[in-house]
């Protein structure tokens, strides 16, 4: 398959292949075959690209670039991303499973995030502080942090590393990308589109590979500044740690098992198309699906019925088709994961209301398929509520109280999102009031978007990406002090 893609690391401004032979296969979930061979790198190409990132940063250029020009080329960085569109999608739909159409859509997204930071980068004027001291002038500035190590996850491949790319850009810095090495395509194809809007060499670099040696090399090396990080949260664990050798900045974005609360007084068929779409979406591979539905006693059964009418007739397929709803599961691997969390729901006691296997049709045979899966008679305690499937899992539990109906929702170690569903204004603020969740929606579910920032409670993060806490993160904060009138003290 001719993808018309360098398909190589990007350091210092170069196209480079691997230093050992190493290659590694691209599949495509649908249908397992390959789609691509990529250099394989490790630590030395992971060493080459920080050395250039240092260089790039200490020579001061890109920093010293006036932000208006920064934030030029971030403008062209949207227009490159607008042009070739229907390619980057082509290539994240071939390379995730997810279909076209959903392609598209974060190809505008991705867009519309680098025109977001294009904007903001030349706003941050400073601020002035009332100083205590007569004839001084106190001043707050912000400055770019340094090296960038920014590694992203399989599912939202190159929008996860826009909310990185961008703001970082934006604001002097410079980085090495690493996405996952399942689904590099798009990532590869946006640093082409870097280097052709003129971003200096040394200041963006690719390296592509595995987490275990390019990553972690990343979280160490003491070169690196900053690291920014989206994915698991046992690689966020092993991230804070290996982080601490130079005490780095760290931005994590993990997972998440969100709650979504269904009121008796929400309007029923909305909420009913919004839970199916706000866990099948991307086959439940987002963090930020709404796994744990919480529904009201009196309309529980009638809710459980309508969710498992709708989801009979899902169409599973290729997202190349028009008609398919839903895609495959990104790998072997995980569709094995994704069985397990069914047979720990089934042996915990949950009912399954609908699907718990894989589907017969023999188009299907090929890919990771599952099936959408709603599981009833669910409680708080048991694995498939607690830890997060990213699979087309659905646990319902049931509740009689507003009380109650918050604390099951907060019942968890994760605190990414959550929603509430109800026609009671006051109802929906005390609620959204008292859930721990970095974004909760109020009659909606899974949106987000650039002027908001998005990130976790508890152990679904540290830090915030998007909005201009987005940008903050890739920036240090300094105070400036300049006394106009200095005096001997005399003290000594
Ligand atoms: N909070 C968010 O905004 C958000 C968004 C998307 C995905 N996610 C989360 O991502 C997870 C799914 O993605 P995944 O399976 O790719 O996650 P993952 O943690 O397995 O991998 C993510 C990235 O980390 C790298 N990595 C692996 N081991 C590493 C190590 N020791 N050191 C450094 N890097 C290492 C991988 O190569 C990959 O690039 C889910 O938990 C999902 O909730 C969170
Ligand atoms: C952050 N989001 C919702 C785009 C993707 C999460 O997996």
């Amino acid at each position: 398959m001719d993808l018309k893609l360098k398909l190589q690391h990007y350091i210092n401004g170069k196209w480079v292949g691997a230093d050992s032979s190493d290659t590694r296969t691209i599949i495509n979930p649908y249908n397992q075959e390959v789609i691509a061979t990529v250099p394989e790198g490790n630590e030395t190409e992971a060493k080459e690209a920080i050395a250039a990132a240092r260089a790039a940063f200490d020579n001061g250029e890109w920093a010293a670039t006036p932000a208006t020009e920064r934030g030029a080329i971030l403008r062209t960085i949207a227009e490159f991303i607008e042009r070739d569109k229907e390619e980057l999608a082509y290539l994240e739909s071939l390379d995730t499973g997810k279909t076209v159409e959903e392609s598209r859509g974060d190809m505008e997204d991705i867009a519309g995030v680098f025109r977001y930071y294009a904007e903001l980068a030349d706003k941050d004027g400073g601020e002035m502080i009332d100083s205590p001291v007569a004839n001084s002038i106190s001043k707050v500035v912000r400055e770019p942090v340094g090296v960038c190590g920014q590694i992203t996850p399989w599912n939202y491949p190159l929008l996860q590393a826009s909310w990185k790319l961008a703001p970082a850009l934006a604001t002097g810095n410079t980085l090495i990308m690493k996405p996952s090495e399942i689904t590099p395509l798009t990532t590869v194809k946006v640093f082409q589109l870097i280097e052709e809007a003129g971003v200096p060499a040394g200041v963006a670099n690719l390296v592509l590979g595995a987490g275990s040696t390019i990553g972690a090399e990343l979280s160490a090396n003491e070169d690196v500044d900053l690291i920014s990080f989206t994915g698991g949260i046992v690689t966020g664990k092993k991230i804070m740690q290996a982080a601490s050798s130079n005490v780095k900045k760290l931005a994590l974005e993990l997972g998440g098992k969100n709650p979504n609360i269904i009121f008796a007084d929400a309007d029923f068929e909305t909420a009913v198309d919004q839970a199916l779409n706000g866990v099948f979406f991307h086959a439940g591979q987002i963090c930020s699906a709404g796994t744990r539905l919480i529904v009201e006693e009196s309309i529980h059964d009638e809710f459980v019925q309508a969710l498992v009418e709708r989801v009979k007739k899902f169409k599973l397929g290729s997202g190349f088709d028009e008609d398919t709803q839903m895609g495959p599961l990104i790998s072997a691997e995980h569709l094995q994961k994704v069985e397990q969390y069914v047979e720990a729901g089934v042996q915990e006691g949950a009912t399954l209301a609908v699907g718990g296997k894989r589907p017969e049709d023999p188009e299907l045979q090929k890919g990771f398929f599952y099936l959408p899966t709603i599981f009833t008679d669910c409680t708080s305690d048991m694995t498939v509520v607690q830890e997060e499937a990213f699979g087309p899992i659905i646990t319902v539990e049931k509740f009689s109280t507003e009380e109650e109906a918050v604390k099951i929702s907060n019942d968890s170690i994760y605190g990414l999102a959550g929603g509430v569903w109800t026609n009671d204004t006051r109802k929906a603020e005390r609620c959204a009031a008292k859930m721990r969740m970095g974004t909760v929606w109020v009659n909606d579910f899974n949106l987000y978007f650039p002027h908001a920032p998005w990130g976790g409670f508890k152990q679904s993060g540290i830090g915030r990406e998007l909005g201009k806490l987005g940008l903050e993160e890739y920036t240090e904060t300094k105070h400036i002090f300049q006394n106009l009138n200095p005096e001997p003290i005399n003290w000594f």
